[in-house]
């Protein structure tokens, strides 16, 4: 077996090690069957660390997650740590340095409503016969989540900043995206108000320039947080900043049926990479071995494709999920008549992978 890699595991909090330990006996099959090597570290994160250690990202989770080829990432946070320091809570403190060390300005998306179970989306049946599957692209490390930010006394405030480069960049990733996809880019701002939305919709345009196969649309996002419930058919890539690629993502996930369900990879370019889910810790379901573990399963999936370009492994789990959705296989945040829990359907998935002849 010659090819070898080196995962860092950041269980985190909540939800984040029980969906976790599904995804890593996938990994496992995956990697016996596709005939290569994984070294999976696992380190604290969030507020797991920081009860621990003191600190939400101690240096050695810090130095593990340089020295390894992909970070794979549970989640952090809950109602214990929210009233801390900014800089001391797991969100701010662990997950957004990770992005912005790594420079990991690109956050995927893909959402679809699986045919199987399309009459258990919150939309049937306005939506379901006509499907979706929408790649959210979305700008990780810049915006208003990094801008300069302050209180004093009875005032706050939160920066908006976006550069031309920064816009571009994310652009790029968007029209290529759609090259091998639906051809065609939605660009969500908020032209009609802000300064940024501005210069981002400005940006994007000469982007698409290079791209005259795709066609491009601008859409304001107050206007498209309606338009994907009314027909979210309509979109193939939507391009958004860092708060409304946040929100959106979201609701992406509810259209096809539950937040457990979405995936992320969030890359720099480089093949490095860190995949979560796109949902949080789920503080009101953690500890009952209820949570729904697909969104970290097709997290792993997403690793395997982007970080080794293991793209025949990353097929095989995701048809294995998709083998299990048909069959019902859920957890309840899907079909809350359901009696699977986190680790019948991890078993569930890994046995239909066993089985699969490929
Ligand atoms: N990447 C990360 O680590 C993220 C962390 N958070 C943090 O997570 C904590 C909880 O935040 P919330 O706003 O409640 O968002 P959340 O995403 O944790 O939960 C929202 C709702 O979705 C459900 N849900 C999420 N994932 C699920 C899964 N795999 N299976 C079944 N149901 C699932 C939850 O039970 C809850 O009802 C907060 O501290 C927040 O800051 C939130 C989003 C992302
Ligand atoms: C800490 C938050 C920005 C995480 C989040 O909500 C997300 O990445 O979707
Ligand atoms: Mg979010």
């Amino acid at each position: 077996m010659s090819k070898h890699y080196k995962i860092a595991v950041l269980p985190g909090d909540g939800i984040g090690p029980e969906v976790m330990a599904e995804a890593i006996k996938v990994l496992q099959v995956v990697a016996d069957k596709f005939q290569f090597q994984l070294t999976l570290t696992e380190a604290l994160v969030g507020g797991a660390a920081l009860d621990a250690t003191g600190v939400p990202l101690p240096p050695d989770t810090l130095a593990l997650c340089k020295a390894s080829d992909a970070i794979l990432f549970g989640s952090v946070g809950g109602p214990k740590w929210t009233g801390l320091a900014p800089d001391m809570q797991p969100e701010r403190g662990s997950l957004l340095p990770l992005r912005k060390t790594f420079d990991l300005f690109c956050n995927m998306r893909p959402g679809q409503i699986y045919p199987a179970f399309a009459d258990l989306s919150p939309l049937h049946p306005r939506v379901s016969s006509k499907g979706m599957d929408v790649l959210c692209i979305r700008e990780l490390t810049g915006g208003i989540y990094f801008g300069e930010k302050g209180r004093s006394g009875d005032t706050a405030f939160d920066t908006q900043r976006y550069s031309v480069a920064e816009v571009t960049r994310i652009a790029e990733v968007a029209f290529q995206a759609a090259q091998k996809r639906g051809k065609k880019v939605t660009s969500i701002d908020k032209a009609n108000v802000l300064q940024t939305s501005i210069l981002w919709r400005e940006t994007v345009e000469q982007v698409a320039k290079n791209y005259p196969d795709v066609t491009l649309e601008h859409m304001y996002i107050d206007n498209a947080a309606m338009q994907l419930i009314r027909s979210p058919q309509q979109f193939d890539v939507m391009l958004c900043d860092n708060l409304f690629g946040d929100i959106l993502s979201d609701e992406i996930a509810a259209i096809a049926g539950s937040l457990g369900l979405l995936p992320s990879a969030s890359l720099n370019g480089s093949g490095f990479g860190l995949y979560e889910p796109a949902g949080g810790s789920a503080p009101d379901i953690a500890g009952q071995g209820i949570a729904n573990p697909i969104a970290q399963i097709l997290s792993a999936a997403l690793m395997l494709r982007y970080s080794f370009g293991e793209e025949a492994a990353a097929q095989a789990i995701e048809r294995a999920v998709q083998q299990c959705l048909e069959q019902h296989i859920v957890t309840r945040d899907i079909d809350p008549k359901s009696t699977y829990g986190t680790a019948a359907v991890g078993a569930a998935i890994v046995a239909t992978l066993q089985q699969e002849t490929h």
